[in-house]
Order: C-alpha cells, then sequence, then structure tokens
C-alpha cells in the first residue's frame, strides 16, 4: 500500500465525527449525542476518502513515516463534517427582490402565486435565458453555498415547467458537477407549478406523457443523470391523486421520491410519501399527527426549511414532535428566488431558535440525515473512515461558534475541504 496520502489535519482542538459506527441516519437520542474527539487528526488518502480519524497523538504514530500531500495544523481549531444542504432551487433567472417588498407589506406566498407572479415570474425569465446564463448564476450562486461550508447539495428544476427548459436546467447542473467540486444531487421538479393556461390535469398528462419519457430517454444516452423527482403538492398546486401518479412514475424510472409536502395546508402529503416509500419530504409546517407516525415508521425523512417560516412568517415546522416520534430530521436552505439564504449555518441558527432544535441535532440534520435524504449516508455526512474526506476547519476552539455565531460563518470558516482537497481557504488579510 503507498504510503502517502492526500492530507493530513492534526491537533485539531474537536474533531466532530457526529456518528462513528456507520449509523445511516440519527434519531432521538442519536441526534442528542454526537460522537466529539477532543485533541483529534484525521487523514484522507489520495483516493479522497477517510483513511484514519482519532486521537492526535494515536495517529501521529500510526502515521509515524508517511507523507503526505498536504499537513494543515489545526491547533485551536474543530474539524465538523462538510454540511449538506438538502433542499435548494438555484438554477433560474429572474430575481423576485420586487416581490419581497410585496410580502413584507402583507401579501402571502399564495397571493402572490395566484396572481401569476411568484414561480410563474421566475419561470418566464427561465425559460427565456440561456444555457450559458443560467450556468452562470448557478455557479456564483454555488460557490457562496461552498464558502459558507455546503459540500454537498440538492439542486432542483422546476422552472421550466415543459420539456425543453426543464432539460435545459438540469443540462446546466450537469455542466456545474463537471466545473466546481461541490457535491450535486439533482432533482426532476417539472410538477413546481401547473404552467399558466394549463389545468391540473393537463400539467400532469404533460409530466407522465412527454417529460417523464423524454427526461428518461436522456438519462439511458447517459446525458442527464438525475438522482430525485419532486412535486409541489398543495392546495391550488398540484393534489394528492397527481402527486402520487408523478411520484410513482418517477418511482418506476428509478428515482427517489423526494418532494414538496403540507407547506401551507395540511394535504396528508407526509401519509402520501410514506405510502410511495418517499426518501424525503420538504416543508411539512402543516403536517398532521399521523403524518408524523406515518414518516417515522417509513422511515421518511423531513426536510425542515427554516427560512422559509422565517420569510413568509408561517407557522414553524414542529421539529420538536418530530424529533420525539422519531422522524429523520434533516435541514435545507431552500435557496430560492422567495428565500434567498445561500448558508447552512444560519439555516442551523434558525432551526435552534424558531423551531427549538439544540445544537447537536441541527449539525446531525445538517450531516448525516441530510445525506441519508439524498441517499447519500454511506458515503457522506460523517467523518469516519472510508467515507467521503469532506470538512469544514472552524476557526473557534468548539464548534458550537459556527451555529452561534449568527451570520459569522464568513470568518469562522477557515477551509473548506472536498476529497482532502482544499477547495476554499478564508484569508482574512485586510491589509490595514
Ligand atoms: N414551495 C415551493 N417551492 C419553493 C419556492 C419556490 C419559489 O417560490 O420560487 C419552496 O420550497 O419554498
Ligand atoms: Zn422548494
Amino acid at each position: 500500500m503507498s504510503n502517502t496520502f492526500r492530507l493530513y489535519i492534526k491537533n485539531a482542538k474537536q474533531v466532530v465525527l457526529v456518528c462513528n459506527s456507520g449509523e445511516r441516519y440519527l434519531t432521538k437520542d442519536g441526534m442528542q449525542k454526537l460522537s466529539v474527539i477532543e485533541n483529534g487528526s484525521l487523514v484522507v488518502g489520495k483516493d479522497g476518502l477517510v483513511k484514519a480519524v482519532g486521537q492526535a497523538d494515536t495517529i501521529a504514530s500510526q502515521f509515524e513515516g508517511a507523507s503526505f500531500e498536504n499537513v494543515i495544523d489545526a491547533s485551536g481549531m474543530c474539524v465538523i463534517p462538510g454540511l449538506i444542504d438538502g433542499h435548494t432551487h438555484p438554477v433560474w433567472a429572474g430575481d423576485r427582490v420586487h416581490e419581497f417588498a410585496l410580502k413584507l407589506a402583507g401579501a402571502t406566498y399564495m397571493e402572490v402565486h395566484q396572481a401569476g407572479e411568484g414561480i410563474h415570474f421566475t419561470v418566464e425569465h427561465t425559460r427565456q435565458a440561456s444555457e450559458d446564463e443560467l450556468l452562470s448564476s448557478l455557479k456564483q450562486r454555488l460557490r457562496r453555498m461552498l464558502r459558507a461550508g455546503t459540500t454537498l447539495v440538492e439542486c432542483k428544476s422546476g422552472y421550466g415547467l415543459e420539456l425543453d427548459t426543464e432539460m435545459k436546467m438540469l443540462a446546466v447542473l450537469e455542466k456545474a458537477k463537471q466545473s466546481l467540486p461541490i457535491g450535486i444531487s439533482s432533482t426532476y421538479c417539472g410538477a413546481h407549478a401547473v404552467p399558466k393556461g394549463k389545468t391540473v390535469a393537463e400539467a400532469t398528462e404533460d409530466i407522465l406523457k412527454v417529460q417523464l419519457p423524454g427526461l428518461r430517454e436522456k438519462m439511458v444516452q447517459g446525458e442527464l443523470k438525475v438522482d430525485n423527482i419532486d412535486v409541489f403538492c398543495e392546495k391550488g398546486v398540484f393534489d394528492l391523486d397527481s402527486t402520487r401518479a408523478i411520484l410513482q412514475a418517477g418511482k418506476d424510472m428509478g428515482l427517489q421520491i423526494n418532494f414538496h409536502g403540507d407547506e401551507l395546508h395540511p394535504m396528508n402529503s407526509a401519509q402520501l410519501g410514506a405510502e410511495l416509500g418517499a426518501l424525503a419530504i420538504s416543508h411539512l409546517e402543516e403536517v398532521t399527527n399521523e403524518g408524523i407516525a406515518a414518516m417515522a415508521k417509513s422511515k421518511t425523512s423531513a426536510v425542515l426549511l427554516p427560512t422559509t417560516a422565517y420569510i413568509l412568517r408561517l407557522p414553524q415546522p414542529r421539529a420538536r414532535d418530530m424529533l420525539e416520534a422519531g422522524v429523520i430530521v434533516a435541514l435545507g436552505s431552500d435557496f430560492n428566488p422567495n428565500a434567498y439564504c445561500c448558508s447552512m449555518p444560519m439555516v442551523m441558527h434558525l432551526a435552534c431558535v424558531n423551531m427549538r432544535m439544540s445544537m447537536n441535532e441541527a449539525l446531525a440534520a445538517a450531516t448525516i440525515n441530510a445525506a441519508y435524504s439524498l441517499g447519500k449516508s454511506h458515503s457522506h455526512g460523517s467523518l469516519e473512515v472510508n467515507k467521503q474526506g469532506d470538512l469544514l476547519l472552524i476557526n473557534s476552539s468548539r464548534w458550537e461558534h459556527l451555529i452561534y455565531q449568527f451570520g459569522g460563518h464568513q470568518e469562522l470558516i477557515k477551509y473548506v475541504i472536498i476529497k482532502g482537497n482544499i477547495v476554499y481557504e478564508n484569508d482574512k488579510t485586510m491589509g490595514y
């Protein structure tokens, strides 16, 4: 075996593994007691995988005589797994700052949507935008996420609502995968809204008969690699029956079910997701007790989005009830033109303050459980041997500062590392 490794991080004040026994997700007490090594070190191999993590002196003797392409002295700093953002809509043209003003003045999300604005506004601009324009703004947004510590992100289509634009958005995501180090889980979300001029039945038919077959073709040819299928299951958008038909068709194509449910009205989306074997349901502000029980039983994760409730002044998702029932709770930024937030540290802070999660629960939700929601917790979401070497160095003596210092991530995150490569180094030199 070669004695050369890609990265040696030594003498960190804390190394937060999150979990250390190959858990695929954490629930209940498991989210409260995270695995943390005080005075730890970690080694990543040339294949980008974690080779060892443990007490600093143990690792030092284990790797005596080995050579490393890069060594970081992490004295006084903390190491945590790269953050995983379980829900974003980052491919679009046409921001909605004007609409933010309307909502601040009292307009609701659905009033704006039903007036033909909201998602429809973004759809018009996204249809007109070229692939290059979309790729350029997407890359800026992904770089911003990366600087905020996100190393794997779920990214949706859904501002086309017809075959060509949906495929254009997914193609743009494919190009971003080739040119940026951040990990991307792609989601087809052609059922994000009912396009103007169509009924729900017509839109569903178009998805089932035109868009999904078109997508399948591109996947078979290797042009697109799509992981998940999504529907906005909501009163006035896609009802339960149309949602079921679309999700089932996606599942039949091999896509993981990961959809928007029970956001503004109780729709029994949670029960539907549990019945269909969904991997994840997002939002859930209006989930019922029956829905929570069904998700706990089916191991369908709840991707909670604190920015949505905050910006739209909605009731908070019932995180505590879900946690107590044993639901696998994950977090996402919901980055989109309505909720312009790229920062998982801020999302974790909001989850703690507004949804009453503890800091340990929030970190588990933004790492191992978010990885589970994307079907990637075998390779991502904790610092364990043979998992991908995705991690952050936090310039503080306890990792919790990343949540505590609201907005402080811009200074606290010293390095972002993916597969053992430094992909961002924070240079705080100001020259005065
Ligand atoms: N609720 C539906 N979809 C997005 C909002 C998308 C938009 O308004 O452009 C969400 O998750 O918050
Ligand atoms: Zn969304």
